[in-house]
């Protein structure tokens, strides 16, 4: 028996029990978002553990997840499948260097979930997360609307987090949005950056103690905080986790929120035959619409250059995207 949230039940299948993937999960089951998630993995006896593990818990919330462990059948009757699967970097390495290995894996799950009969919302965090959820849409056939990928939801949070600590004011009324690819060539956007109602640069302008070189060192080291992590402790996680958490309850809620996920350029930006993470408006339907931020000239030549990036790896293995020179 299910309590309906929002105006239906809300099932979903998470591929990947990982260091992400089991995050993922505890976060749904500390705020309650789902009906229903079930637990997949190549290593079926990691996807049981953390099904028994997270049910201990369950005594403690009062809300109605029901966990239970699955094979790809289940993603059938899925509202939407959530890809965590693949291998995450070691200390060095980039994201887009995970992309032959990762690749591979991807195109055996997507056909495996499609062959269960699956019609609901992909949700892709593996990593490169713009080339897989481009990936993910090519092999599965569903509308791109319907085919969503983390993107740079985690690099939007780190940045408002950072962005908090500085000007001393909550997260929340931090107004600001990094894009681009959810990597090295990403981009922060600070012509429509505001914290409140007031521009950022308006706070640089007008307060000596604020300085321009400290919102770029700001977002230096939200760029390159996963290589901070991943150095520390082996792998990032539970940021990741809640960004997931919070666009599964933007899609079942149907929420019509905004959030830097990676979606499929058709003509917006003036770029076509790419996922890439922009700020997007997300429902029970999926990408509901694109926001197009008015760039600047600098921010629209780096986001050309991170375009052309994921271009330059997407193409050797879709023939249908040409980077330009
Ligand atoms: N988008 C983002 O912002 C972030 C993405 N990531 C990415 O998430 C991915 C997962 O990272 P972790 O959880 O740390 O890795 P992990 O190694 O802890 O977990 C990966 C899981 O995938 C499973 N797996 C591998 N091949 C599979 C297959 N064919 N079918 C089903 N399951 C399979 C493994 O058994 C393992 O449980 C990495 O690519 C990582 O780079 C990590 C952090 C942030
Ligand atoms: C690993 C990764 O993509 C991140 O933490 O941003």
């Amino acid at each position: 028996m299910y309590i309906e949230i929002g105006d239906r039940v809300s099932r979903v299948a998470l591929i990947g029990t990982g260091f992400v993937g089991s995050s993922y999960a505890f976060a749904l089951m500390n705020q309650g978002i789902v009906n229903e998630l079930i637990m997949i993995d190549l290593n079926e006896d990691k996807a049981k553990g953390d099904v028994i593990d997270l049910n201990h818990g369950k005594a403690f919330t009062n809300n109605p997840t029901h966990i239970r462990f699955g094979t790809y059948n289940d993603c059938k009757n899925a509202d939407l499948v959530v890809i965590c699967a693949g291998a995450n970097q070691k200390p060095g390495e980039t994201r887009l260097d995970l992309v032959d290995k990762n690749l591979k894996i991807f195109k055996e799950i997507v056909e495996h979930v499609m062959a269960s009969g699956f019609d609901g919302i992909f949700l892709v965090a593996t990593n490169p997360v713009d080339i897989l959820t481009y990936a993910t849409w090519r092999y599965c056939g569903l509308p791109k609307e319907r085919v969503i990928g983390s993107g740079t939801i985690l690099d939007t949070a780190r940045f408002r987090f950072s962005l908090g600590e500085y000007f001393n004011i909550a997260p929340s009324n931090v107004h600001a949005y990094i894009i681009g690819e959810h990597g090295d060539s990403e981009l922060p956007v600070y012509s429509s950056a505001y914290i409140g109602s007031l521009p950022i640069m308006t706070f640089i302008e007008r307060y000596d103690k604020y300085k321009k070189e400290d919102l770029d060192n700001i977002f230096i080291n939200v760029r390159d905080a996963a290589y901070q992590i991943i150095k520390s402790k082996g792998a990032t996680y539970y940021g990741i986790a809640m960004g997931l958490a919070r666009i599964t309850k933007a899609i079942f809620s149907n929420e019509n929120s905004i959030l830097t996920v990676s979606a499929h350029l058709d003509g917006q930006y003036g770029e076509d035959h790419v996922y890439i993470g922009v700020p997007a408006v997300l429902n029970r339907n999926g990408i509901r619409e694109i926001i197009e931020l008015k760039l600047n000239k600098d921010e629209q030549q780096l986001f050309q250059n991170s375009v052309n990036v994921l271009k330059s790896y997407l193409s050797p293995y879709f023939h249908e995207v040409k980077p330009r020179n």
